[in-house]
């Protein structure tokens, strides 16, 4: 395909319930396929002991978050289980100027407020195996006291009950074919991993 022929590239957002996997399935794209771009996310949740601040998050607080959406910073916000998380516009706005696939880990409302303000993008579900999977991996992860548990797992519900919204669903039974799944994905609306632009 020559570079006229090639579709733009096109915003893909991952979502799905809390302990799903949606971190260890970005950390392997993170890892394998650098040519896709992942936002960071503005939280006001507190880092957990793997997260690394300006990797996996930016962690502010609730008024340097507030400031961020009064200057219109943000592509899209949301509260989740307590915490306020969001998008920062000018980087992924640039990504995609440049023709780069960008990817967004962000929670349903956010998926919604996507979907309504950029039709072009692409939706993804990830979903678990079964809900008892879910709530295995989800108190597995460790990460999370037993309150902080039962709200996710409360929200799992809601989430589960929108898959119908997506463009797509993959299925997380393993981690390593899940990821492939979705670089295929976000590879038919760029260039295939067999010839990846010089990363930056
Ligand atoms: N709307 C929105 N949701 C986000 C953003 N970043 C992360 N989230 C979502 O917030 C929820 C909680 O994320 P997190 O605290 O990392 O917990 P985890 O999903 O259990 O690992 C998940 O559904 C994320 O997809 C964001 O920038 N915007
Ligand atoms: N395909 C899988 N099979 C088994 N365990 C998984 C799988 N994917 C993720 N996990 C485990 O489930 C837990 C939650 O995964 P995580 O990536 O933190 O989910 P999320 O980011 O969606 O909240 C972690 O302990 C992770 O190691």
């Amino acid at each position: 395909m020559d570079d006229d022929a090639r579709p733009a590239a096109r915003l893909t957002v991952l979502s799905g319930p809390s302990g799903v996997g949606k971190d260890s399935v970005i950390e392997l794209i993170r890892a394998r396929s650098p040519w896709i771009k992942l936002s960071v996310s503005v939280t006001t949740r507190k880092k957990r002991d793997y997260e690394t601040d300006g990797e996996h998050y930016h962690f502010v607080t609730r008024s340097e978050f507030q400031r961020l959406v009064d200057g219109d910073q943000l592509l899209e916000w949301a509260e989740f289980a307590g915490n306020l998380y969001g998008t920062p516009r000018a980087q992924v706005e640039g990504w995609l100027a440049q023709g780069r696939p960008v990817l967004l880990k962000i929670d349903l409302q956010g998926a919604r407020q996507v979907r309504a303000t950029m039709p072009d993008a692409q939706l993804v579900f990830l979903a678990p195996p079964s809900v008892d999977e879910l709530r295995r991996r989800l108190i597995g992860r460790g990460t999370d006291d037993e309150d902080t548990i039962r709200r996710r797992l409360a929200h799992a519900d809601e989430e589960l009950a929108a898959e119908k919204e997506f463009d797509r669903t993959v299925v997380n039974d393993f981690v390593e074919r899940a990821a492939d799944e979705l670089v295929g994905l976000l590879g038919s609306s760029f260039l295939t991993p067999a010839q990846p632009p010089v990363s930056s």
